[in-house]
């Protein structure tokens, strides 16, 4: 069980404002979006808060543990991401980039034990990955390469989850199969984070929002409260209608756009 928390935080956006200091802790249990619209700094608070991007101001905290304290193999054995775009790098099978998900408990000159398959083959099965196994990764679909940056740190086995974006690519069952995968983490305990575009997703799976401005202004709490539609509006100068099904409440665009 591992907290990540964000301490008089400023990300670092050239040419930016400070904007409103970020000052939050994910918990277990919890399951958070990043809202806001292009540019916002959505991917950049990501990396930052993975230690990936120094602050501006503030830090990072890792069980009440700055960072910078860290060495990256003991960060990489809490916290997984899952980057928004990635580049093949040389020619690998689906298990044998499933199994980097493991480097962070390896020695250099290690080998995979047996353990380590078992976890890999089953982050395979858990995003239906499994027949898949021997082929090249540049021979995948979008999707598919996507459900396999979600196997790969699934195999890591972190406490904490920061994933960008994760629906890309992904069609609607897979959408919703990555979102139970999130909820499933965060019910054994894990602390999850994800920048989102469709507020649906972060409607129905999510239990805290943060709302970042492209000013750099921020707000954040418990999702109940912060998926206000006039809120929603203002952040994305877009019109949006509110529904209800099954007691939940649902956003889609209006054909209107708010000018500024
Ligand atoms: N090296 C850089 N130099 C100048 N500006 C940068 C640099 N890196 C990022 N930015 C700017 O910082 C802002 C935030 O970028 P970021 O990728 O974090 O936004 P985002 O909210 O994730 O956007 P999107 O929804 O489009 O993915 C953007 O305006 C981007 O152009």
């Amino acid at each position: 069980m591992s907290t990540l928390a964000a301490r008089q935080l400023v990300i670092d956006i050239p040419e930016r404002e400070d904007g409103t200091p970020l000052d939050f802790t994910i918990q277990p249990g919890e399951i958070w979006a990043i809202l806001g619209p292009n540019g916002a700094g959505k991917t950049t608070l990501l990396h930052t808060l993975a230690g990936l991007k120094a602050p501006r101001k503030g830090e990072v905290a890792l069980n009440d543990q700055s960072l910078n304290q860290l060495r990256r193999k003991q960060i990489a054995r809490e916290i997984a991401v899952v980057f928004q775009e990635r580049q093949d790098g040389f020619p690998a099978t689906v298990l044998e980039t499933v199994l980097i998900g493991r480097h962070p408990y390896m020695a250099p000159w290690d080998v995979e034990t047996a353990e380590d398959l078992e976890l890999a083959r089953a982050a395979l099965e858990r995003t239906q990955l499994s027949a898949l196994e021997d082929r090249l990764v540049s021979t995948l679909s979008g999707g598919e390469r996507q459900r396999l940056a979600l196997a790969t740190a699934l195999c890591q086995q972190p406490a904490i989850w920061l994933a960008d974006e994760p629906g890309n690519h992904l069609d609607l069952r897979h959408q919703v199969e990555a979102m139970k995968l999130f909820a499933n983490e965060a019910d054994v305990g894990r602390a999850v984070l994800l920048c989102l575009h469709d507020l649906n997703l972060a409607a129905r799976w999510c239990t805290h929002i943060l709302l970042l401005y492209p000013d750099g202004r921020a707000c954040w709490g418990a999702a109940d409260k912060m998926l206000e539609r006039s809120a929603l509006e203002k952040l994305y100068r877009q019109q949006l209608t509110e529904t209800q099904v099954d007691g939940r409440r649902y956003f889609v665009p209006a054909t209107d756009r708010i000018d500024d």
